[in-house]
């Protein structure tokens, strides 16, 4: 009587706007909330093994959804939401990482969860490579280290080698690139995990282009209010890379001494994607640099509470960030410069 049921209201359950129907009510990712159905439905298929948010439903859930469904979709599709979900990057020296880093993911993700269209599920840490060349950029295995340290603590943030492992300094939209490639392959090798059969799959996806698009997390650059004005320094950042981060989406936090409104506003490029460029300002100011960390080490100044304590401690075993460590790269161009630029690596 059930299958009968499904049978009758999954055709006519097609033609609805299924992304406007509010599958997370039901504790379903949107895209795959059909689907799902259909699979336990019809083909009684096991939970993902990567256990995400899965509903198995018994028969009078079924039922119960099915006619929940059914009613949000007739009364008032246009008014519903979904949450999408959202990846963070974090690209930059982290030389040393400061509590300021970390406050940074915790300030986005709020901002961004706030605005109940998205669900922030993982933040990722990239610490630039040596081939950067930033004058006291001290070795990527110590920065990544104490980034690694640092993050032991959250159940979301965590660190990535795969940029500073990088032989050449890489251009943050290909490190971007990069991990959208890999969410987009972890998506696929969950939907194989899936035991519904790969036609009817790829039928659903070509028949709902968007349902394919969604399902796929989105990744976001993370960065300081310094970052996004640096999109404007000649020879800094190619036009189209710019275009392409921006394109994916960018969240900036205020950082004192500027104005990133005023900058997207000036630039025709942020202004075309100003949808895509979340502003965060941070009321609790917090002006903790890295910079200011080092030159207080280098003083053998106390860094403690700027710094979660295991890098403090790390710094110390290390013996981090001297007079000299600072000196580092001090004759050199720093790689995009010299990238674009004639300038070179001296
Ligand atoms: N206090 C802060 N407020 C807002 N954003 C910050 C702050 N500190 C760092 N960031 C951001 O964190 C990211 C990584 O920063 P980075 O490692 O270059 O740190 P930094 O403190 O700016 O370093 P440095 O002082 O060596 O230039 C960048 O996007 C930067 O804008
Ligand atoms: N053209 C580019 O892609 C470009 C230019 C300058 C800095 N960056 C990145 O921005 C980050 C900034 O780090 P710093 O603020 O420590 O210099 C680094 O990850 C660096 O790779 C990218």
């Amino acid at each position: 009587m059930l299958c009968q049921c499904l049978v009758n209201v999954m055709p006519m359950l097609c033609q609805c706007d299924l992304m406007n129907v509010p599958w997370d009510g039901f504790g379903l990712t949107p895209a795959f909330a059909p689907v799902f159905l259909y699979k336990r439905a019809f083909l009684k298929c096991p939970l993902s093994k990567r256990g995400r948010r899965c509903f198995v439903p018994e028969e009078r859930d079924c039922i119960f959804i099915f006619s929940s469904v059914f009613a949000s979709a007739c009364c008032s599709q246009s008014s519903l939401e979904y949450e999408m979900e959202v990846v963070l990057i974090a690209c930059g020296s982290f030389n040393p990482i400061t509590n300021m880093h970390l406050r940074m993911f915790e300030l986005a993700r709020d901002h961004l969860e706030d605005t109940e269209k998205y669900r922030v599920v993982r933040g990722i840490i990239s610490p630039v490579g040596d081939g950067y060349r930033k004058k006291g950029l001290i070795e990527a295995r110590h920065r990544v280290e104490m980034a690694r340290l640092a993050t032991k603590t959250s159940d979301w943030i965590e660190v990535d080698t795969w940029e500073s492992l990088q032989p050449d300094w890489v251009e943050t939209a290909k490190v971007v690139r990069h991990h959208f490639e890999e969410l987009k392959a972890a998506q696929r090798d969950e939907d194989e995990d899936d035991t519904v059969s790969y036609g009817k799959k790829r039928r659903m996806e070509e028949e709902y282009p968007s349902i394919n698009e969604a399902k796929h997390p989105k990744l976001f650059l993370l960065c300081g209010a310094d970052v996004l004005e640096s999109f404007g320094i000649p020879n800094l950042w190619k036009p189209e890379d710019v275009e392409e981060l921006v394109g994916h989406g960018v969240v900036c936090i205020t950082r004192g001494g500027s104005d990133p409104e005023k900058f997207v506003h000036q630039s025709d490029v942020l202004w075309r994607h100003r949808r895509g460029i979340h502003l965060v300002r941070e009321w609790v100011t917090n002006e903790i640099s890295a910079t200011h960390v080092r030159r207080s080490l280098r003083r053998g100044r106390s860094v403690r509470y700027l710094l979660p304590d295991a890098v403090v401690t790390y710094v110390k075993e290390e013996r981090l960030y001297s007079a000299q460590s600072e000196q580092k790269n001090a004759d050199v161009v720093l790689a995009p410069l010299a990238r674009y630029t004639d300038a070179g690596p001296s």
